[in-house]
C-alpha cells in the first residue's frame, strides 16, 4: 500500500499537464470507496500515477498540498463496506459542491397499480427504519387547488375524461414527483454510514410508463406528447445530479392479479379502471424496466440497475415471503 511516507516523496518529484479538478476529483474518489476493492485499487494506480507523472502539483499552493494529502491519507485509511461505481458516485451527489461523503443511494420502487408498492414500502419502512421513504403524493392529486370549487379531484377527472385531462394529470403528477425528488436531505440524515432514500415512484415513470400509455392510447395529443417530453427533458438535465436515481426496484405480477389486488382495495375515483389499462401498463414497465426497448433519453437512466422482484405470491401475510423480498433490496443496495 502507498504510505503517506512514499506519497510525499512522490509529491516533490517533477510536474506533468493535469488540471487541478483532475487530482482533486481522484482524491475525493479515493475518500469514497472501500479499500481494498477493485475500484480502490484502480483509483490507487490513477492516483500513483498522477503523483509521479510530474508537474501536477505545482500549481497547488503548500497549504492546498497539505489538504489534498491529508484527504488522501484518510481515503486510505477509511474502510467503508460497498465498493462504489464512479457512475454512482456521481448519481449519489444531491450537490455537486458537497463532498462526496455526503451522499445518498436514491432507489426507486416502480410497478402496476395496485401492484403492492405502498404495501412494500411499509415493509420497508420496519426492516430499515434508518432508510428515507417518499411516498407517491397521491393527496396532492386528490386535492388540487381550484379557485371555483375550492379543491378538485384530479386522478378522478383523469379516470372520469382521460382525453380531456391527461395532460393536466401528468404535468401536475411530473411537477409534484419533481419537487420531491429534489427535496433537500438533513445533513444529519446524509452523514450516516449508509444513507438510503427510496422513493415511491419517479419523474422517469411519469414519462416512460403513464405519460406515453396515455399517448399511445390517444389520451395525449401529439402535440401535447412533444410539450411533456420537452419540459420533462429540460427540467431533467437542469436538475441533473438532484433528480439521477442509484438503482429501481421493479414489483412486478401479472396484470391479472393487479387487477384483483385494485378491486379489492376499491379506491373510489378507480371504478373505472380495467384489466385492459393494467395491461397496457404492464407492457410498459416491461419494456423499460427488463426488455429495456423504451427509448430513454437520459444516459445515467440507461445503464442503471434494476432489481426485479415477483410480487404474485402474497409477502404482505407471509413473512417469510417478505423476508426474503427484503434481503433482495438489501444485498442490491449493498452492491452499489
Ligand atoms: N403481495 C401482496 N399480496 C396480497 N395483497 C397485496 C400484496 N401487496 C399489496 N396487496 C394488497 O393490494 C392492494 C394494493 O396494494 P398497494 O396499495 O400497496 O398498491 P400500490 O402499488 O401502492 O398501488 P398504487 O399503484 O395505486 O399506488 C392493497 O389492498 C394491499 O393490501
Ligand atoms: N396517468 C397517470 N400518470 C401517472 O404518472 C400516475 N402515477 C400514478 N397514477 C395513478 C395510478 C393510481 O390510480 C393512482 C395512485 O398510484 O394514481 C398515475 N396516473
Amino acid at each position: 500500500m502507498l504510505t503517506q511516507h512514499h506519497a510525499r516523496s512522490r509529491l516533490s518529484s517533477g510536474c506533468a499537464q493535469r488540471t487541478q479538478g483532475t487530482v482533486v476529483r481522484s482524491l475525493e474518489a479515493c475518500a469514497s470507496v472501500s479499500a481494498g476493492s477493485r475500484r480502490y485499487q484502480m483509483l490507487l494506480r490513477k492516483f500513483g500515477r498522477l503523483f509521479d507523472s510530474s508537474k501536477i502539483l505545482c500549481h497547488f499552493p503548500q497549504k492546498k498540498k497539505q489538504n489534498l494529502f491529508s484527504t488522501f491519507v484518510r481515503g486510505l485509511e477509511k474502510q467503508q463496506t460497498a465498493c462504489v461505481s464512479r457512475q454512482t458516485v456521481d448519481a449519489r451527489c444531491l450537490d455537486p459542491n458537497r463532498s462526496v461523503g455526503m451522499c445518498a443511494k436514491r432507489l426507486s420502487v416502480e410497478g402496476n397499480i395496485a401492484v403492492g408498492k405502498s404495501t412494500f414500502l411499509r415493509m420497508l419502512s420496519s426492516f430499515f427504519q434508518e432508510w428515507s421513504l417518499v411516498t407517491e403524493p397521491l393527496q396532492k392529486w386528490q386535492h388540487v387547488e381550484d379557485s371555483h370549487e375550492g379543491m378538485g379531484n384530479l386522478l378522478q377527472l383523469l379516470y372520469d375524461d382521460p382525453t380531456r385531462w391527461s395532460y393536466t394529470f401528468q404535468t401536475v403528477s411530473c411537477m409534484t414527483r419533481f419537487k420531491t425528488q429534489i427535496e433537500p436531505l438533513s445533513e444529519q440524515f446524509l452523514s450516516r454510514n449508509e444513507a438510503v432514500q427510496v422513493f415511491e415512484r419517479s419523474i422517469y415513470s411519469d414519462r416512460y410508463v403513464f405519460a406515453k400509455c396515455l399517448f399511445e392510447l390517444g389520451h395525449l395529443n401529439s402535440i401535447e406528447w412533444a410539450v411533456y417530453q420537452e419540459w420533462h427533458t429540460f427540467l431533467t438535465q437542469e436538475f441533473e445530479k438532484r433528480v439521477a436515481l442509484s438503482g429501481i426496484v421493479y414489483l412486478q405480477a401479472s396484470p391479472e392479479k393487479c387487477f384483483e389486488r385494485l378491486q379489492r382495495r376499491a379506491r373510489k375515483e378507480e371504478k373505472t379502471v380495467h384489466l385492459d389499462y393494467l395491461q397496457k401498463l404492464h407492457e410498459q414497465h416491461e419494456s423499460w424496466l427488463v426488455t429495456k426497448t423504451t427509448n430513454v433519453h437520459f444516459d445515467h437512466l440507461k445503464n442503471i440497475p434494476v432489481l426485479v422482484l415477483d410480487v404474485n405470491e402474497d409477502f404482505e401475510n407471509n413473512p417469510p415471503v417478505g423476508e426474503h423480498l427484503m434481503k433482495q433490496v438489501r444485498d442490491f443496495v449493498t452492491e452499489f
